[in-house]
C-alpha cells in the first residue's frame, strides 16, 4: 500500500522511479496536487533560515529587539529569521507534550510536510521518525534533508494517506498531527493513531479549530478552508472522536492569544499570502482558536 519514494539531489520530485500508491479519494488527490506544486516563499525562505522546514504557524512573544529598526536595510531578513523562530517555538511546544520518549522509541508524524518537525523530535529525543504525506515531493524533500543531516537511518518519510498506515499495532510510542487534521475525517483518524500507538501512548495535535462558543464556522473559517482546500473541524469533534477512540485530554492549551503575534508580525512582512487577514479577525472575534490537545492512548 504504501512505498519510499526514491530521492535525488534534484529539487524535483523523482516519483517516475518511485512507485507511489494512489491516492484513496479525489480528494486526496487534489491534496496530494495541492502540496506537490507548493512553493511558497513564506515556507522556503524560512526554512533556509537554518534547513528547518515548516508548514505550521508561530506561537510566542516577537522579539522586537532582535528585530530592530524597521527603515534598517536588513530589517526584513530579520523579520524572516523571526517569524521561523516562532514557528519553531511551535514544534518544540508539541514535542514538549509527547511525553517520556527515547532512543528505541518509533515516533509518527501524520501529515509531516517537508520534514522539519520530523528532525527537531530525532534531534531532541534521538528516536526513530517516520513521517506520512500525500505529496511525493514533500516526501523526497524531507528525505533529502534527512541524508543531507546524516539521519536517514532515523528520520523517513514516505507518501502514504494517515488513514491506512504501515505502522504495526501498538508499535508506536508517540504520534502527532501538526496542522494536518483538517484534511481528514477525525473519526477515521484517531482510530488509525489508536491502532499504532501503544497503550500508555502519547498523542499530540496542534490546530485550528472553529470555536462552538461562537456557532458555527464564520465567514473567516470559510475563507480559510477555501484557501487550503481543507476542511476546518470544530473544537467539539476533536474532543467527541477522541473520546470515541481511546485517546484521552491529557492537556488542552489554547494557543490563540500566543499565535496572534506571529500573525500581526507576519502581514507586515513582504511574504504575505492573502490569507493574515482571515486568521487576525477570526482569531480576534473568537470564531477560530489554534488549539493543542495532548492526549493519552489508554
Ligand atoms: C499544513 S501541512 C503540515 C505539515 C507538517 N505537519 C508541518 O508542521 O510542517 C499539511 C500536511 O498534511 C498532509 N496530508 C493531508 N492529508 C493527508 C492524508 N490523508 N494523509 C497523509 N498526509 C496528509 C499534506 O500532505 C501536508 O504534508
Ligand atoms: C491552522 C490551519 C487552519 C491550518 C491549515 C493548514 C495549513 C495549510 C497550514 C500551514 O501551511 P503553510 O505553512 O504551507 O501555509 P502558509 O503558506 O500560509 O504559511
Ligand atoms: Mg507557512
Amino acid at each position: 500500500m504504501t512505498t519510499e519514494t526514491t530521492t535525488t539531489n534534484s529539487a524535483a520530485p523523482t516519483t517516475a522511479t518511485a512507485r507511489i500508491p494512489a491516492p484513496a479519494t479525489p480528494y486526496q488527490e487534489d491534496i496530494a496536487r495541492y502540496w506537490n506544486d507548493e512553493a511558497r516563499p513564506v515556507n522556503l525562505r524560512l526554512g533556509d533560515v537554518d534547513g528547518l522546514y515548516h508548514h505550521h504557524y508561530g506561537i510566542g512573544a516577537v522579539d522586537h529587539a532582535a528585530l530592530g529598526d524597521p527603515a534598517h536595510s536588513e530589517y526584513e531578513k530579520k523579520l524572516i529569521t523571526e517569524l521561523h523562530r516562532l514557528e519553531s517555538a511551535q514544534a518544540e511546544f508539541l514535542l514538549d507534550h509527547l511525553g517520556p520518549v527515547g532512543p528505541g522509541d518509533t515516533l509518527v508524524d501524520a501529515g509531516c510536510g517537508r520534514g522539519g518537525s520530523m528532525i527537531m523530535a530525532h534531534q531532541r529525543f534521538g528516536s526513530k521518525v517516520e513521517g506520512v504525506t500525500l505529496s511525493a515531493s514533500q516526501a523526497d524533500f524531507g528525505n533529502r534533508r534527512a541524508r543531507e543531516l546524516r539521519v536517514e537511518d532515523h528520520v523517513r518519510s514516505r507518501v502514504c494517506n494517515m488513514l491506512d498506515t504501515p505502522f504495526d499495532k501498538g508499535g508506536i510510542a508517540a504520534s502527532w498531527n501538526n496542522e494536518s487534521t483538517m484534511y481528514v475525517d477525525l473519526h477515521d483518524l484517531f482510530a488509525e493513531h489508536s491502532r499504532f500507538l501503544k497503550v500508555g501512548g502519547r498523542y499530540v495535535t496542534i490546530t485550528g479549530c472553529w470555536n462552538p462558543r461562537y456557532g458555527q464556522p464564520s465567514k473567516w473559517v470559510s475563507q480559510i478552508n477555501a484557501h487550503f482546500e481543507c476542511n476546518i473541524h470544530s473544537r467539539r469533534e476533536y474532543l467527541r472522536a477522541m473520546a470515541d477512540n481511546r485517546l484521552v485530554p491529557h492537556a488542552v492549551v489554547d494557543l490563540t492569544p500566543q499565535t496572534l503575534p506571529y500573525w500581526e508580525l507576519r502581514a507586515t512582512s513582504s511574504l504575505v499570502t492573502g490569507i493574515e487577514e482571515a486568521f487576525i479577525e477570526s482569531y480576534r472575534d473568537g470564531s477560530f482558536q489554534y488549539v493543542l490537545i495532548a492526549a493519552d492512548r489508554v
